[in-house]
């Protein structure tokens, strides 16, 4: 059975100051580089064999961070990037007027082809995740591949695989360097394919992200 952890990045500046990302980008915080080693830590008990990391700067900081300590190289994967946000995208999720906030809002709030102006809707994310995560039943039998993305896409991925739709009101909440596992197994009182083991998990972390104590 392939096993197959999902990683979100460590906390980022915006992040912590509730600055819209989707494909743009900020640095780790401190606080998101120890989340990031206290990942890596836990891989390594894990014996995870691959790490492969959406090409943007704030999961390549996590993933290299996470390959040092387990000895591996890390993938680049640009299917696995965070949602495109469009015209949002640096903007402070606070500063959005009531029309730019309802554009946010059918994302969240589940809108078939729900999508903010030049970004991408939930259907496109969820497609292109599948279709990374399937790279991963390529890989040599015995491998246990660590995926680094982000806040919507492995939202939108366990929950397609929950049996969703892609833009199905978002309700899982995957913190920074929360670790989700999700397996491909042939089980007879699962369904067949990818089932999810564990989603959320951030019992390997000392401190909440700033993230968790602003919702
Ligand atoms: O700000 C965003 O684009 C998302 O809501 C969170 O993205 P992240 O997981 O890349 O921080």
């Amino acid at each position: 059975m392939l096993q197959v952890y999902l990683v979100r990045h460590g906390e980022t500046q915006w992040n912590a100051e509730r600055r819209i990302q989707g494909q743009s980008d900020s640095p780790l915080t401190d606080k998101g580089e120890q989340q990031a080693r206290q990942v890596a830590e836990r891989a390594k008990a894990l014996g995870i064999t691959h790490i492969i990391a959406s090409d943007l700067g704030r999961t390549r900081r996590t993933a290299e961070i996470i390959a040092d300590v387990c000895g591996c190289g890390v993938t680049l994967e640009p299917r696995l990037r965070e949602l495109d946000m469009g015209v949002l995208e640096r903007r402070h999720i606070e500063s959005l007027t009531e029309e730019e906030e309802s554009w946010r809002r059918q994302l969240v709030n589940g809108t078939a082809d729900g999508r903010i102006p030049d970004g991408e809707s939930m259907q496109e994310l969820s497609d292109r995740m599948h279709a990374a995560l399937a790279n991963c039943l390529e890989l040599p039998e015995g491998s246990r591949p660590m995926l680094v993305s982000h806040g919507m896409a492995l939202g939108c991925l366990v929950s397609t695989i929950l049996g969703l739709p892609a833009w199905a009101e978002r309700r899982l909440r995957l913190r920074n360097c929360s670790i989700s596992r999700i397996d491909y197994q042939q089980s007879p009182w699962l369904a067949s394919g990818w089932v999810v083991e564990t989603a959320g998990d951030v019992s390997h972390l000392d401190a909440p992200a700033l993230d968790e104590l602003q919702r």
